[in-house]
Protein backbone atom coordinates (compact mmCIF):
# COMPACT_ATOMS: atom_id res chain seq x y z
CA UNK A 1 0.00 0.00 0.00
CA UNK A 2 2.80 2.73 0.84
CA UNK A 3 4.42 1.58 -2.15
CA UNK A 4 1.54 2.66 -4.36
CA UNK A 5 1.35 5.75 -2.77
CA UNK A 6 5.06 6.10 -3.20
CA UNK A 7 4.75 5.41 -7.40
CA UNK A 8 1.06 7.79 -7.34
CA UNK A 9 2.96 10.53 -5.92
CA UNK A 10 5.41 9.84 -8.42
CA UNK A 11 8.67 9.17 -6.20
CA UNK A 12 11.32 7.91 -7.87
CA UNK A 13 12.12 4.11 -7.97
CA UNK A 14 15.60 4.37 -6.64
CA UNK A 15 14.15 5.96 -3.84
CA UNK A 16 13.54 2.14 -2.34
CA UNK A 17 15.41 0.14 -0.72
CA UNK A 18 17.22 -2.18 -2.97
CA UNK A 19 15.25 -5.77 -2.87
CA UNK A 20 12.04 -3.77 -3.32
CA UNK A 21 13.81 -2.65 -6.50
CA UNK A 22 14.68 -5.81 -7.70
CA UNK A 23 11.20 -7.31 -7.20
CA UNK A 24 9.70 -4.34 -8.83
CA UNK A 25 12.06 -4.74 -11.64
CA UNK A 26 11.64 -8.65 -12.24
CA UNK A 27 7.76 -8.31 -11.95
CA UNK A 28 7.91 -5.79 -14.71
CA UNK A 29 9.36 -8.08 -16.92
CA UNK A 30 6.47 -9.99 -16.87
CA UNK A 31 8.28 -13.50 -18.06
CA UNK A 32 10.73 -11.81 -20.67
CA UNK A 33 14.37 -12.56 -20.37
CA UNK A 34 17.03 -9.69 -20.51
CA UNK A 35 19.28 -9.90 -23.22
CA UNK A 36 22.63 -8.46 -23.81
CA UNK A 37 23.68 -7.32 -26.90
CA UNK A 38 27.02 -5.26 -28.78
CA UNK A 39 30.87 -5.40 -29.69
CA UNK A 40 33.70 -8.06 -28.16
CA UNK A 41 34.42 -6.52 -24.74
CA UNK A 42 31.18 -4.38 -24.38
CA UNK A 43 31.16 -6.12 -20.98
CA UNK A 44 28.09 -8.50 -21.71
CA UNK A 45 29.26 -11.96 -20.19
CA UNK A 46 30.95 -9.74 -17.26
CA UNK A 47 28.11 -7.36 -16.66
CA UNK A 48 25.69 -9.94 -17.75
CA UNK A 49 26.64 -12.06 -14.80
CA UNK A 50 26.09 -9.39 -12.27
CA UNK A 51 22.95 -8.30 -13.25
CA UNK A 52 21.29 -12.06 -13.14
CA UNK A 53 22.82 -12.44 -9.69
CA UNK A 54 21.32 -8.96 -8.53
CA UNK A 55 18.27 -9.77 -9.92
CA UNK A 56 17.93 -13.27 -8.30
CA UNK A 57 17.38 -14.95 -12.26
CA UNK A 58 19.53 -17.61 -13.96
CA UNK A 59 22.27 -16.66 -16.48
CA UNK A 60 23.43 -17.87 -19.51
CA UNK A 61 26.43 -17.21 -22.38
CA UNK A 62 25.27 -18.00 -25.75
CA UNK A 63 29.04 -18.81 -26.15
CA UNK A 64 29.62 -20.55 -23.51
CA UNK A 65 26.13 -23.21 -24.32
CA UNK A 66 27.70 -23.02 -28.03
CA UNK A 67 31.05 -24.37 -26.62
CA UNK A 68 29.30 -27.00 -24.43
CA UNK A 69 27.30 -28.15 -27.02
CA UNK A 70 30.29 -28.68 -29.65
CA UNK A 71 32.76 -29.53 -26.86
CA UNK A 72 34.89 -27.11 -28.45
CA UNK A 73 36.59 -23.99 -28.11
CA UNK A 74 34.90 -20.91 -30.13
CA UNK A 75 38.30 -20.49 -31.88
CA UNK A 76 38.12 -24.59 -32.26
CA UNK A 77 35.04 -24.30 -33.58
CA UNK A 78 35.98 -21.28 -35.90
CA UNK A 79 39.14 -22.90 -37.15
CA UNK A 80 37.49 -26.84 -37.94
CA UNK A 81 33.83 -25.82 -38.84
CA UNK A 82 33.95 -21.94 -39.98
CA UNK A 83 32.13 -19.27 -39.08
CA UNK A 84 28.73 -19.74 -41.25
CA UNK A 85 28.75 -23.18 -38.87
CA UNK A 86 29.31 -21.06 -35.83
CA UNK A 87 26.59 -18.61 -36.75
CA UNK A 88 23.72 -21.55 -37.13
CA UNK A 89 24.69 -22.97 -33.84
CA UNK A 90 24.78 -19.64 -32.58
CA UNK A 91 21.17 -18.94 -33.61
CA UNK A 92 19.81 -22.42 -32.88
CA UNK A 93 21.49 -22.13 -28.94
CA UNK A 94 19.48 -18.70 -28.72
CA UNK A 95 16.46 -19.99 -29.74
CA UNK A 96 16.30 -22.90 -27.59
CA UNK A 97 17.67 -20.29 -24.80
CA UNK A 98 14.66 -17.88 -25.07
CA UNK A 99 12.21 -20.66 -25.76
CA UNK A 100 12.76 -21.41 -21.61
CA UNK A 101 9.30 -20.86 -19.65
CA UNK A 102 11.31 -18.68 -17.04
CA UNK A 103 13.21 -15.18 -17.67
CA UNK A 104 16.66 -15.22 -17.86
CA UNK A 105 20.06 -12.87 -18.34
CA UNK A 106 21.47 -13.92 -21.72
CA UNK A 107 24.76 -12.73 -23.01
CA UNK A 108 25.02 -13.00 -26.45
CA UNK A 109 27.69 -13.28 -28.69
CA UNK A 110 28.94 -10.05 -30.44
CA UNK A 111 27.74 -11.30 -33.92
CA UNK A 112 23.76 -12.50 -33.13
CA UNK A 113 22.37 -9.77 -33.05
CA UNK A 114 22.82 -9.04 -36.85
CA UNK A 115 20.92 -12.13 -37.56
CA UNK A 116 17.75 -10.78 -38.37
CA UNK A 117 16.14 -13.86 -37.17
CA UNK A 118 17.27 -13.56 -33.90
CA UNK A 119 16.67 -9.96 -33.71
CA UNK A 120 12.88 -10.70 -33.78
CA UNK A 121 12.91 -13.36 -31.61
CA UNK A 122 14.85 -11.16 -29.01
CA UNK A 123 12.37 -8.62 -29.27
CA UNK A 124 9.28 -10.87 -29.11
CA UNK A 125 10.44 -12.70 -25.86
CA UNK A 126 12.72 -10.25 -24.53
CA UNK A 127 13.87 -7.04 -23.28
CA UNK A 128 17.57 -6.23 -25.72
CA UNK A 129 20.26 -4.05 -23.71
CA UNK A 130 23.05 -2.91 -26.21
CA UNK A 131 26.34 -2.26 -24.20
CA UNK A 132 28.06 0.47 -25.86
CA UNK A 133 31.48 1.21 -25.73
CA UNK A 134 34.28 3.19 -27.18
CA UNK A 135 36.69 1.85 -29.51
CA UNK A 136 39.64 2.49 -27.29
CA UNK A 137 37.48 0.57 -24.49
CA UNK A 138 37.07 -2.59 -26.24
CA UNK A 139 40.55 -2.62 -27.71
CA UNK A 140 41.62 -2.57 -24.35
CA UNK A 141 39.50 -5.42 -22.76
CA UNK A 142 39.77 -7.68 -25.63
CA UNK A 143 43.54 -7.16 -25.63
CA UNK A 144 43.92 -9.43 -22.98
CA UNK A 145 42.74 -12.64 -23.95
CA UNK A 146 43.65 -14.32 -27.74
CA UNK A 147 40.10 -15.96 -27.64
CA UNK A 148 38.08 -13.72 -30.43
CA UNK A 149 39.07 -15.56 -33.65
CA UNK A 150 37.51 -12.59 -35.65
CA UNK A 151 40.62 -10.06 -34.08
CA UNK A 152 43.10 -12.42 -34.78
CA UNK A 153 44.03 -10.13 -37.66
CA UNK A 154 47.12 -7.68 -38.40
CA UNK A 155 45.77 -4.86 -37.09
CA UNK A 156 42.79 -5.61 -34.55
CA UNK A 157 42.20 -2.29 -33.81
CA UNK A 158 40.93 -1.62 -37.44
CA UNK A 159 39.18 -4.55 -37.84
CA UNK A 160 37.61 -3.87 -34.63
CA UNK A 161 36.63 0.25 -35.88
CA UNK A 162 35.12 -1.85 -39.33
CA UNK A 163 32.87 -3.95 -36.81
CA UNK A 164 31.48 -1.17 -35.20
CA UNK A 165 30.60 0.79 -38.26
CA UNK A 166 28.81 -2.28 -39.50
CA UNK A 167 27.15 -3.37 -36.09
CA UNK A 168 26.40 -0.17 -34.47
CA UNK A 169 23.49 0.85 -36.68
CA UNK A 170 21.77 -2.62 -35.64
CA UNK A 171 22.50 -2.46 -32.13
CA UNK A 172 20.99 0.64 -31.94
CA UNK A 173 17.31 -0.88 -32.40
CA UNK A 174 18.11 -2.67 -29.12
CA UNK A 175 15.58 -1.82 -26.34
CA UNK A 176 17.91 0.20 -24.07
CA UNK A 177 21.30 1.47 -24.91
CA UNK A 178 24.23 1.99 -21.81
CA UNK A 179 27.50 2.87 -21.88
CA UNK A 180 29.74 0.65 -20.88
CA UNK A 181 32.69 3.13 -19.69
CA UNK A 182 36.40 2.53 -18.44
CA UNK A 183 34.44 2.15 -14.87
CA UNK A 184 34.29 -0.63 -12.14
CA UNK A 185 31.84 -3.24 -13.37
CA UNK A 186 29.36 -2.68 -10.87
CA UNK A 187 28.94 1.15 -11.99
CA UNK A 188 27.78 0.32 -15.56
CA UNK A 189 25.78 -2.43 -13.32
CA UNK A 190 23.91 0.06 -11.58
CA UNK A 191 23.66 1.81 -14.82
CA UNK A 192 21.49 -1.32 -16.68
CA UNK A 193 19.95 -1.31 -13.14
CA UNK A 194 19.03 2.04 -13.49
CA UNK A 195 18.44 2.19 -17.41
CA UNK A 196 15.78 -1.10 -17.45
CA UNK A 197 14.07 0.83 -14.32
CA UNK A 198 13.30 3.86 -16.65
CA UNK A 199 12.26 1.51 -20.05
CA UNK A 200 9.88 -1.04 -17.45
CA UNK A 201 8.31 1.03 -15.18
CA UNK A 202 8.55 4.58 -16.48
CA UNK A 203 4.87 6.31 -16.04
CA UNK A 204 2.87 6.00 -19.18
CA UNK A 205 1.92 8.85 -21.01
CA UNK A 206 -0.84 10.92 -20.31
CA UNK A 207 -3.83 9.90 -22.97
CA UNK A 208 -5.63 13.59 -22.21
CA UNK A 209 -4.72 16.13 -24.19
N1 LIG B 1 33.00 -2.14 -16.74
C1 LIG B 1 34.12 -2.83 -16.90
N2 LIG B 1 35.24 -2.37 -16.35
C2 LIG B 1 36.39 -3.03 -16.52
N3 LIG B 1 36.54 -4.18 -17.20
C3 LIG B 1 35.44 -4.68 -17.75
C4 LIG B 1 34.19 -4.04 -17.63
N4 LIG B 1 33.28 -4.78 -18.28
C5 LIG B 1 33.96 -5.83 -18.77
N5 LIG B 1 35.25 -5.76 -18.44
C6 LIG B 1 36.29 -6.72 -18.76
O1 LIG B 1 36.46 -6.71 -20.15
C7 LIG B 1 36.69 -8.02 -20.60
C8 LIG B 1 35.65 -8.37 -21.65
O2 LIG B 1 34.37 -8.44 -21.01
P1 LIG B 1 33.29 -9.52 -21.46
O3 LIG B 1 32.23 -9.52 -20.44
O4 LIG B 1 33.94 -10.80 -21.80
O5 LIG B 1 32.78 -8.81 -22.81
P2 LIG B 1 31.82 -9.39 -23.91
O6 LIG B 1 31.12 -10.61 -23.38
O7 LIG B 1 30.88 -8.27 -24.21
O8 LIG B 1 32.73 -9.68 -25.07
C9 LIG B 1 36.63 -8.94 -19.37
O9 LIG B 1 37.95 -9.17 -18.93
C10 LIG B 1 35.86 -8.13 -18.38
O10 LIG B 1 36.16 -8.40 -17.03
O1 LIG C 1 31.48 -10.36 -32.32
C1 LIG C 1 31.51 -11.54 -32.74
O2 LIG C 1 31.19 -11.85 -33.89
C2 LIG C 1 31.90 -12.61 -31.78
C3 LIG C 1 31.89 -12.34 -30.44
C4 LIG C 1 32.28 -13.31 -29.41
O3 LIG C 1 31.54 -13.11 -28.20
P1 LIG C 1 31.75 -11.83 -27.25
O4 LIG C 1 31.03 -10.67 -27.88
O5 LIG C 1 31.14 -12.23 -25.97
O6 LIG C 1 33.22 -11.57 -27.16
C5 LIG C 1 32.06 -14.73 -29.92
O7 LIG C 1 30.69 -14.98 -30.08
C6 LIG C 1 32.75 -14.93 -31.24
O8 LIG C 1 34.14 -14.78 -31.05
C7 LIG C 1 32.26 -13.96 -32.32
MG1 LIG D 1 30.92 -12.60 -23.97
Amino acid sequence: MTLLMQDEMGEAATSLAPAERERKLAAALAGRSIVLVGMMGAGKSAVGKRLAMRLGLDFRDADTEIEEAAQKSIPEIFASDGEAFFRDKERRVIARLLACDRPIVLATGGGAYMNEETRALIAERGISIWLKAELDVLMRRVRRKPTRPLLQTADPEATLRKLIELRYPTYAHADVTVLSRDVAHDSVLEEVVGALEAHLLKAKPDATP
